[in-house]
C-alpha cells in the first residue's frame, strides 16, 4: 500500500482499467485472485483505521461489492466486529463468489444501522448514472454517521473519468486499486475522495495520463552566461502589475536575462529586471527580431484594445516558443485553435476554466479529453488551469493538483505565466510541466494567506529542492 502517491503515478480511466485488467485475464490471472488482492489491500488500510471499532461494510451489486465482501471476511477473521449492508441480491462471476463466501451478518442497505467505521463498496468505475432515491439516501446517512469512512477505489457517486458528482458522499479515505483514476484528482473528487492510498494489486499499467512529478533540474553549466541561460521578453500590457508579476517570475524562475517589454519605466523593481521602451506592434516586432529570445510570454494585463490586439499578432508572427495567457487567449477566442494550428513556433496556452471554454467551447466530456483533443487540434501545448490542473500536447497527459488552495487568489496566474515562460527558455518545451510543479510547491511553502507577490520570493527555493 502506498501511503503518498509516488512521482509520475499513472492515471487511468475506467475503459483503460478495464483493458489493463483483461490483459491480466489474458496472462492467466483469474477474476477471483485480483478481487482477493483489492479487498486484502482494502483491510490493510482499514485496520489500520478501525482499532477496535466496529465497522460496516456497504456491498454493491458489481465487482466493487465483490472487493467489499472479501474485505469484510478479511476484517471478520481478525477478529472485528463486521456487519455488510448489501445492495441487491445474486450477483456475476467473482463477485458471486465472494458474496458466497461471505456467512457474518448482512442487513439489506436501506435498513442498516450506522457503525463507528464504514467502508463503502457501494461502486467504482462501473458507475453508469447517478445515485438516487433510498440508494443515496442510505449511503450519505451511513457516511455522515461514521466516525470514519474508507472507499474500496472510487467514493460510490462518482464519475471516474471526469470527478462529476453522481451523488457521492465525502469520505476520509480512498483507497485506488492498481491505479489513480482521473476522478482522484479531478473536480468533485478533490473533495469527496479524502486522503488517497494507491493499492498495487500487480495490474501492470502502461500510462496515457500520468500524476505530475517533482522535476529534476540541473544548475546553469559552469560556462553558463546570461543569454545561455534562457531570455525571456515579457509583453507589458495595459494593466502593468500583471506582466510585473509575470517578468519578477521569470527571473526568479532561473531565467539568465528578462526583459519586460511596455513603457520603459523602471519605477517598479527589481533591479536585474530590464525595461525596454515598446510603443507599438512594430517596436515589438522589431525588438523580437533576436534570436537570443528563448521565449515571450504574453497575455496578463495585456489589455483587449486594437493595440493589444496588434501586438499579439507580432508575437504570434515571430519565430520564438511562447507563452498565452490570460487576455492573449480571450482576444483570440473561438479563433484559437485554427491560429494555433498554422503557427509553427512552440505555443504554450495557459487558460483557467472561462478561458478554456472561450476557445474551444464547452461539453459533456472530462477536462482530460478536452485538453487532450484541444492540444491536438492547436498542435500546442495546453496548461488547462485549476485545482486540477491538466496539461495536454506533451508526450504523456499530465495532471496536477494545486500545492495549496490558497493559490486561488488574484495574479498566481501571471506568475504562472512568467514561469513557464522562464522554463520553457531555460529547458524547452519539458519546462511546462517542471514550471507547473514548481508554482504548487512554492505555494505550500507561502503558507497561507499570501499575496501573489510573495509567493515568487519562494520559487528559487522550490527549485533549489529539484536539485
Ligand atoms: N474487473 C475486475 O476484475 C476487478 C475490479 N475491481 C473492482 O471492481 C470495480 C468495478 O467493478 P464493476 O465494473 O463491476 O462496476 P461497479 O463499480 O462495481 O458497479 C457496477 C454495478 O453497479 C450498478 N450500477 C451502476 N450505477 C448504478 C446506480 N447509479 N445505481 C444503482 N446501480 C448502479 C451496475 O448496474 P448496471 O449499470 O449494469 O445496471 C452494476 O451492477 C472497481 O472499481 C474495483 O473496485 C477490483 O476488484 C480488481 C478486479
Ligand atoms: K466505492
Amino acid at each position: 500500500m502506498t501511503l503518498r502517491i509516488p512521482p509520475g503515478t499513472p492515471v487511468l480511466t475506467a475503459q483503460a482499467m478495464r483493458d489493463a485488467e483483461q490483459a491480466c485475464f489474458d496472462k492467466g490471472v483469474a477474476q477471483g485472485e485480483l478481487m482477493e488482492r483489492a479487498g486484502a489491500a482494502v483491510a490493510q488500510a482499514a485496520l489500520r483505521f478501525a482499532m477496535d471499532r466496529s465497522i460496516l461494510v456497504l456491498a454493491g451489486p458489481g465487482n466493487n461489492g465483490g472487493d467489499a465482501y472479501v474485505a469484510a471476511r478479511l476484517l471478520a477473521e481478525r477478529g472485528h466486529d463486521v456487519t455488510v449492508a448489501a445492495l441487491g441480491g445474486k450477483r456475476d462471476g467473482a463477485a458471486e463468489e465472494m458474496r458466497q463466501r461471505w456467512t457474518g451478518n448482512t442487513v439489506p442497505l436501506e435498513q442498516a444501522e450506522p457503525r463507528a467505521v464504514l467502508i463503502d463498496g457501494l461502486f467504482g468505475t462501473g458507475m453508469s448514472r447517478p445515485i438516487e432515491g433510498a440508494v443515496k439516501a442510505a449511503l450519505h446517512r451511513l457516511v455522515a454517521a461514521a466516525q470514519f469512512s474508507l472507499a474500496i477505489d472510487l467514493p460510490s457517486g462518482l464519475d471516474t473519468d471526469s470527478g462529476g458528482d453522481m451523488g457521492a458522499a465525502r469520505v476520509d479515505v480512498t483507497v485506488a486499486l492498481g491505479s489513480l483514476k482521473p476522478a482522484h484528482l479531478l473536480g468533485y473528487g478533490l473533495e469527496r475522495c479524502g486522503h488517497v492510498l494507491l493499492a498495487d494489486i500487480g495490474i501492470p499499467i502502461s500510462p496515457e495520463v500520468v500524476k505530475l512529478a517533482r522535476p529534476r533540474l540541473t544548475p546553469p553549466a559552469p560556462d553558463a552566461h546570461k543569454y545561455s541561460r534562457g531570455m525571456v521578453v515579457v509583453v507589458e500590457g495595459e494593466m502593468p502589475g500583471a506582466s510585473r508579476l509575470a517578468a519578477r517570475a521569470a527571473l526568479h524562475g532561473g531565467a539568465g536575462y528578462v526583459l519586460l517589454a511596455g513603457t520603459g519605466s523602471a519605477d517598479a523593481g527589481p533591479d536585474a529586471l530590464v525595461h525596454a521602451r515598446v510603443d507599438d506592434a512594430k517596436a515589438l516586432h522589431d525588438l523580437l527580431d533576436d534570436a537570443r529570445v528563448g521565449a515571450v510570454v504574453i497575455g496578463p494585463g495585456l489589455g483587449r484594445s486594437e493595440a493589444a490586439r496588434a501586438k499579439l499578432e507580432a508575437v504570434l508572427a515571430a519565430p520564438h516558443p511562447t507563452v498565452f495567457d490570460g487576455d492573449a487567449l480571450t482576444l483570440l477566442g473561438e479563433g484559437a485553435t485554427q491560429c494555433f494550428a498554422k503557427r509553427d513556433a512552440v505555443s504554450i496556452l495557459t487558460p483557467h476554466a472561462g478561458e478554456f471554454a472561450r476557445m474551444f467551447g464547452k461539453n459533456g466530456r472530462g477536462k482530460i479529453e478536452r485538453t487532450r483533443d484541444a492540444a491536438a487540434d492547436c498542435g500546442a501545448v495546453i496548461v488547462h488551469k485549476g485545482p486540477d490542473t491538466v496539461i495536454g500536447g506533451l508526450t504523456q497527459l499530465t495532471v496536477a493538483n494545486a500545492g495549496t488552495a490558497w493559490l486561488s487568489t488574484a495574479g498566481t496566474g501571471d506568475i504562472l505565466a512568467g514561469l513557464v515562460g522562464a522554463r520553457l527558455a531555460v529547458e524547452g518545451r519539458c519546462g511546462v510541466c517542471h514550471a507547473v510543479w514548481l508554482h504548487g510547491r512554492a505555494a505550500e511553502l507561502a503558507g497561507a494567506a499570501f499575496a501573489a507577490d510573495r509567493l515568487i520570493r519562494h520559487i528559487p527555493q522550490a527549485i533549489e529542492e529539484c536539485l
